[in-house]
């Protein structure tokens, strides 16, 4: 709902200026400074008309300046457009260098005011939009990778520029880095998207099965080879292979798969005629392949074929606020799949996920976010529902976090209550709550309230 409080000395003007505006708009009246501060509080408005001539100096403009400082301090988003005199261009001026966001001069002309407020309304809009999506944006177009950092998202340009291309790639990173993610990305951005993506993981297929897993095999060519069989490499025909783990290929096999990179051209095992293929090749692994190579266990001409390109994907801890991120978008679809929507992160959870040097990357975060999302009692996800350790100051100070925002309400509302000689409704007007809202506050952190016995 649309909220204009409308700061106003003039009873006679305050209601002139109350009829211009449809039921659209709800609308509040204040004629000081303290009943104008009491309502911000209360409704937040997003606009705000101020007459700068406000008591004790009607005359001046002095009050009216300092309720503008006070707006803008407590509630800097809200549009506040100040109300001057027709001669007052000079005080409009101040205002708006202040910080105001339009002026209107008297007198009343309803058809310009609700133009002026409608402009306010629109920009307060624009701005919330502007926000909301920020605070979602997901720098790239890439779909599945959720990625905020400097870092990651010129990995993603990189693969969106060579995507296009026919160009070996060969993307290392340390485990649950999204390297196949991003092997993925290549094959959807390029022109053989709708042909396979065949994946085969080079250390989970014993050596002895893995030259025909990806070669194929003629029948007869061993014992149990009861019929032909095509191989990885031939069913990925016209589309991408990628070879998972590619370091840990055996040395026999890697010259095999060399042959194959030049020529373009399988030889299924047990036969001895060439199978031309056309298959665009990405390979990862989280070894050091340089290491491997100066070890004798790569094929240093090999790693020069696979190599056209290298992408080196940084580590979870490495990318400048992934982490979080990440983790939010993983905490709002898995809370989405398992039925328990809206779930928030508190703020020891921020913190201990920001702390956390993930060495298993992503896959570790999914682990404990779906976790997480089991374990949360009502919609917020605590460090511990994380299985997280959160250092704020010593593993002492978690157990009291609710506790500390507990005891700093119970300070406010105190704090409050004796400001106002333990008047009710003066405290609430105070804090921006309803009465009854205070009544359950004072209830809840059993404070008394009458001045003569207050529990301090
Ligand atoms: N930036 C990201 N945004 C969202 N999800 C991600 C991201 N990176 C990785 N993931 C997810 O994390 C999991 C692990 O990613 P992936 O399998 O691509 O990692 P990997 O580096 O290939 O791991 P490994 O080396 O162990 O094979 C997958 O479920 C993937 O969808």
């Amino acid at each position: 709902m649309k909220q204009l409080l409308i700061v106003e000395d003039d009873p006679g003007l305050q209601s002139q200026m109350r009829w211009c505006f449809t039921d659209a708009i709800e609308v509040s009246v204040a004629s000081d400074r303290e009943s104008a501060l009491t309502a911000l509080r209360r409704m937040e408005p997003q606009v705000v008309t101020l007459d700068l001539g406000l008591p004790p100096d009607p005359g001046g403009a002095s009050e009216g300046f300092a309720l503008l400082e006070d707006i803008l301090r407590l509630a800097p988003m809200t549009k506040v457009i100040v109300v001057t005199g027709r001669e007052d261009k000079e005080n409009a001026v101040k205002a708006i260098g202040m910080g105001a966001s339009d002026f209107y001069q008297k007198p009343l002309d309803a058809d310009i005011l609700t133009f002026v407020v409608n402009r306010a309304f629109r920009l307060a809009e624009l701005e919330l939009e502007n926000r909301e999506l920020a605070s979602q944006s997901n720098g790239t177009r890439i779909k599945g990778i959720v990625a905020a950092s400097p870092e990651m998202l010129a990995i993603c340009r990189t693969i969106e520029k060579v995507a296009p291309t026919d160009v070996t790639t060969l993307i290392t990173g340390e485990t649950g880095t999204g390297k196949e993610l991003l092997a993925r990305a290549l094959h959807d951005l390029s022109s053989r998207a709708d042909k396979p993506f065949a994946a085969i993981n080079c250390a989970a297929i014993p050596e002895n099965l893995l030259e025909s897993e990806l070669f194929g095999f003629e029948k007869g060519s061993f014992t149990g080879a009861t019929q032909s069989k095509k191989g990885k490499i031939e069913n990925a025909n016209g589309g991408t292979l990628f070879l998972d783990e590619i370091g840990d290929m055996p040395m026999a096999l890697q010259a095999k798969l060399l042959r194959f990179l030049q020529e373009r051209v399988v030889d299924r095992v047990g036969s001895v005629k060439p199978v031309p293929v056309d298959v665009r090749v990405v390979c990862a692994t989280h070894r050091d392949v340089q290491e491997l190579i100066t070890q004798g266990t790569f094929r240093e001409d090999l790693y020069y074929r696979i190599s056209e390109i290298t992408l080196d994907v940084p580590a979870l801890r490495d990318r400048d606020g992934d982490a979080l991120v990440v983790a939010q978008s993983l905490l709002q679809s898995l809370g989405k799949q398992m039925d328990r929507p809206n779930l928030t992160f508190t703020e020891d959870a921020i913190k201990a996920i920001k702390n956390h040097p993930w060495p298993g990357n992503v896959r570790e975060m999914i682990n404990k976010v779906k976790r997480a999302t089991i374990m949360a009692d009502g919609k917020r996800v605590t460090a511990a529902d994380l299985e997280l350790n959160c250092d704020m100051a010593g593993p002492e100070s978690q157990l009291n976090l609710r506790q500390v925002r507990e005891n700093a309400e119970r300070a406010v509302i105190l704090q409050a209550l004796q400001s106002c000689s333990f008047n009710m409704a003066q405290a609430s007007r105070l804090l921006g709550i309803t009465r009854p809202t205070l009544y359950n506050l004072t209830d809840k952190y059993r404070i008394e309230t009458s001045a003569e016995s207050p529990s301090a």
